[in-house]
């Protein structure tokens, strides 16, 4: 059996990020740039009112100005103004010729179609977007490996780019395995529990931006689940087997994971919950045999499977990881790292009731894990620990 540790360090070294696609900008969002990006023109590509107002020549600030026309926002056509003329301009409008300055229409006063400027704060390019001042072509607009965030989003598309080369997001099935389940909304019948696995593991990835996921069910034997894997290897990144990954009669994801040609890289780790943990590898593709107990497949998921997930997509991890003050008396015994559910707040970590990982009902209110280390066995209130606080 390994360290949390280890195998941590051997799924990094085991995961190797997807080969980047491209994809319509739209489609890109939360995706990370897998090349550099480049503006193709000047933007704003001409000079542009930043208000409504007047365009002037600065050196007529003192003058009366005849109005002699309007240019509003989207208009196809330019005017120019000579010395002594101002144009009416709106917001995001190109400037006419020969003006250097844009007055804002609550500092003048207007007769008939004269007007006189009182704006004391008024300088040469006052209110004008200068052509290309957000970006010239050619300049880099966004480097390589960059999150594509909302913001960044909005960015590429005022710049006119359409089309983004990114890591993909992993293809996902995950594999329910039990004879024992029921989906939720039928009737349970005796020795039956409902299904809930795939529902909290398909949260979990569309939290992170997974849409693309297959969930299939294998009954418990060898035959078939070896038939479901090597269907879900057809067309997966990341394959997310759940239960039957321990020593009972009817655990066979070890040996099916074999006839699948699915290269073993660790079984069972020294952990709890999840410590019957399987962690495989076909080419690149990454399986996981997660501990079929509910709050051991989250469990294992915070801690190894989103981790993958965010090295597949080249992205930071977002389980971050920082040490607290432990509010309770704990003890359990050595020899296996403890991950309880746990509240954290002002730099405090609370370990809620209900452990067990057959439950999730203290796993529903956690915002954290508390790590509670291997060798030791004593935890007291008031000592330092350390807590992977959990996407939110
Ligand atoms: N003799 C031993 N027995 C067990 C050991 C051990 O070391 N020696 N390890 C225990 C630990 S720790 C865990 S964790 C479980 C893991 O077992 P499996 O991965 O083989 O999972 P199953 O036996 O199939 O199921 C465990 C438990 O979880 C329920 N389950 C499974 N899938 C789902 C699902 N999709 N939704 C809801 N609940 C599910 C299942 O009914 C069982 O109650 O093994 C221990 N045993
Ligand atoms: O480790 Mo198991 O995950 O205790 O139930």
């Amino acid at each position: 059996m390994i360290s949390v540790e280890q195998a941590k360090k051997l799924i990094k070294e085991h995961t190797i990020a997807l080969a980047p696609v491209k994809l319509k900008l739209q489609d890109a969002s939360e995706h990370t740039l897998a090349a550099d990006i480049y503006a193709n023109f000047d933007i704003p590509a001409f000079r542009q009112s930043s208000m409504d107002g007047y365009a002037i020549m600065f050196d007529d600030k003192e003058v009366e100005l005849e109005l002699i026309g309007e240019m509003a926002a989207g208009t196809g056509h330019s005017i120019t103004i000579q010395k002594g003329q101002t144009s009416r301009i709106f917001t995001g409008a190109p400037l006419p010729e020969g003006a250097d300055a844009v007055v804002m229409q609550e500092k003048i006063i207007q007769t008939d179609n004269k007007i006189t400027i009182r704006d004391e704060k008024l300088s040469v390019g006052l209110n004008v977007r200068e052509k290309g001042s957000e970006i010239k072509s050619g300049a880099l607009a966004i480097e390589k490996d960059a999150l594509l965030s909302p913001a960044a989003i909005g960015f590429l598309a005022g710049i006119g780019v359409t089309e983004v080369e990114v890591y993909p997001m992993p293809r996902v099935s995950i594999i329910i395995t039990g004879n024992e389940l029921q989906q939720p909304g039928l009737a349970l019948n005796f020795g039956q529990v409902y299904e809930s696995n795939s529902y909290s593991l398909s949260a979990a990835l569309k939290k992170e931006g997974v849409y693309n996921i297959e969930i299939l069910t294998a009954e418990d034997n060898l035959e078939t689940l070896t038939k479901v894997i090597e269907s879900a290897l057809q067309n997966s990144d990341l394959v997310l087997l759940n239960g039957g990954v321990s020593v009972g009669d009817y655990d066979f994801v070890t040996k099916a994971a074999n006839a699948c040609g699915i290269e073993q890289i660790f079984h069972k780790v020294k952990q709890k919950p999840g410590k019957p943990l399987f962690f495989g590898k076909k080419n690149n593709q990454l399986v996981f045999g997660l501990p079929g107990n509910p709050s051991s497949v989250l469990s294992c998921y915070y801690n190894y499977v989103l981790p993958a997930l965010k090295m597949l997509s080249n992205k930071e991890n977002s389980v971050v990881e920082v040490n607290a003050e432990l509010t309770h008396n704990y003890k359990k015994p050595t020899g296996l790292t403890h991950f309880l559910k746990g509240q954290f707040a002002n730099g405090k970590a609370t370990p809620l009731n209900a452990q067990e990982s057959y439950r999730l009902s203290s796993f529903a209110q956690a915002n954290c894990l508390i790590c509670l280390n291997e060798e030791q066995e004593i935890f007291n209130a008031g000592g330092a620990v350390k807590v992977l606080l959990l996407p939110n």
